[in-house]
């Protein structure tokens, strides 16, 4: 399909209104994505149509809904071209997914095994491999950040041992947008044996993971920041592994067979299903996922690379700006500061001329720490945005910077 910016943007409602009097610019798409009206017709189009619940009911419109959710499984096992469809896990979102994984490895570790993660990881990929650390008795260990934003590679290849079970990185940093280069990442973690979860929840909007070429053992991402609904997002498991962890949740959907003596569970994906899921959302993620690949993948990424470049360059121009993470290959998301003045102060008197961006340590406080500051201003582009979008931002910058310097 030919990419039409006009097009794209008429297709998303949110984007034409005005905030403090002003056309908004929405530039916080890394926190989450707008939604294209497609997708907001198929949430009412369910919810008017064919709302059941599922995978039991002998009636009609059940079987009409379970087809439907079952369909779109389908359509994102093929999407991240996973090898079968019980091997793609509907969540509620990335931190989810990671908390299913973790809950699981805590169980099976023990005293002397080793989990890695990185500098660069969203709290959502610390904080449950800490709970997964405290509850077995393993040992955390980080991979190292450099200057300018990447992975130091020399020092993770030095952190691997025989004892490490499991690598949690993430695809692309949602506070840097810095690419990280996980194929190499877990080559090296299956030389030692160890398992691999790759956290895709930034890397989802901008490229179509191949589970297979990657070979993770796990993917995980969140639906609302690929055109879908909050409250979704996947978890991919190699059947192996899938096997291998115990149930997260209990409840319906999940056994086989309960007694009070013992319960046997469902086999895959339903064990780790349970109860009522989303069902909407679950129909409606597929929907978003057919809206990009209709526009195209490669598109998405010229365009959002154009849009980075543009943006790099105006932004270099402002005195005393400080970009954060500087490596080569970046997703469309700029972290900067400028100096002497908080990243907040900047954030809130932009919104006030229709600039949405984010300020803070974007759930990533171990990168701040590492260059010392409080936060970052953020800005984070889709292929909706446009570079008549950045040329305001930066208009709106010069007038903060006025005030606040
Ligand atoms: C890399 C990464 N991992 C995990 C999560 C958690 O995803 P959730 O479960 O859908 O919340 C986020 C959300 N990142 C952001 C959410 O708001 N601003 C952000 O940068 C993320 O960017």
């Amino acid at each position: 399909m030919k990419f039409d910016i006009n097009k794209i943007r008429s297709q998303f409602p949110i984007l034409h209104q005005q905030v403090n009097g002003k056309p908004l610019v929405y530039f916080d798409n890394a926190a989450t994505s707008q939604k294209p009206q497609v997708v907001i017709d198929a949430e009412v189009k369910y919810y008017s149509e064919i709302n059941a619940n599922i995978h039991r009911g002998v009636h009609h419109l059940s079987q009409v809904a379970t087809d439907a959710y079952e369909e779109s499984r389908i359509k994102i096992q093929k999407h991240i071209n996973a090898k079968n469809s019980f091997e793609v896990l509907f969540t509620s979102g990335t931190t989810f997914g990671i908390n299913l994984v973790a809950n699981g490895f805590g169980q099976i570790l023990k005293q002397g095994d080793e989990v890695i993660v990185s500098h660069l990881e969203h709290h959502s990929n610390i904080v449950p491999w800490q709970f997964a650390c405290e509850r077995s008795g393993a040992t955390l260990k980080v991979i190292p950040m450099l200057q300018n934003g990447s992975l130091d590679m020399e020092a993770y290849q030095n952190l691997l041992t025989e004892n490490t079970k499991i690598v949690a990185v993430n695809h692309i940093s949602n506070a840097l947008g810095v690419v990280n280069p996980v194929k190499f990442i877990i080559e090296k973690a299956h030389q030692v044996g160890a398992a691999v979860l790759i956290d895709g929840a930034q890397a989802t909007p901008h490229l179509k993971p191949d589970v297979q070429e990657l070979d993770c053992d796990f993917y995980v991402f969140s639906g609302h920041k690929i055109g879908g609904p909050t409250g979704t997002g996947i978890l991919y498991g190699k059947e192996a592994w899938l096997n291998k962890l115990p149930p997260y949740q209990g409840g319906g959907e999940m056994i086989k067979e309960v007694t009070f003596e013992k319960t046997t569970y469902a086999c895959l994906p339903h064990k780790f299903e349970a109860g009522t899921p989303n069902i909407a959302g679950g129909i409606v993620l597929g929907v978003a996922i057919d809206y990009l690949n209709e526009i195209g993948f490669d598109n998405i990424a010229a365009y959002e690379q154009e849009l980075l470049d543009y943006g790099m360059q105006q932004l270099s121009k402002l005195e005393g700006i400080e970009f954060y993470g500087t490596t080569a290959e970046k997703a469309s998301v700029i972290s900067f500061n400028f100096k002497g003045i908080h990243p907040y102060d900047v954030g809130a008197i932009i919104d006030k001329l229709g600039i949405a961006v984010r300020t803070g340590h974007h759930c990533a406080q171990p990168i701040m720490n590492y260059f010392d500051i409080p936060g970052t201003i953020r800005a984070s582009f889709a292929f909706y945005n446009t570079k008549e979008e950045i040329d305001a931002m930066i208009e709106a910058l010069k007038k903060a910077q006025m005030m606040l310097q």
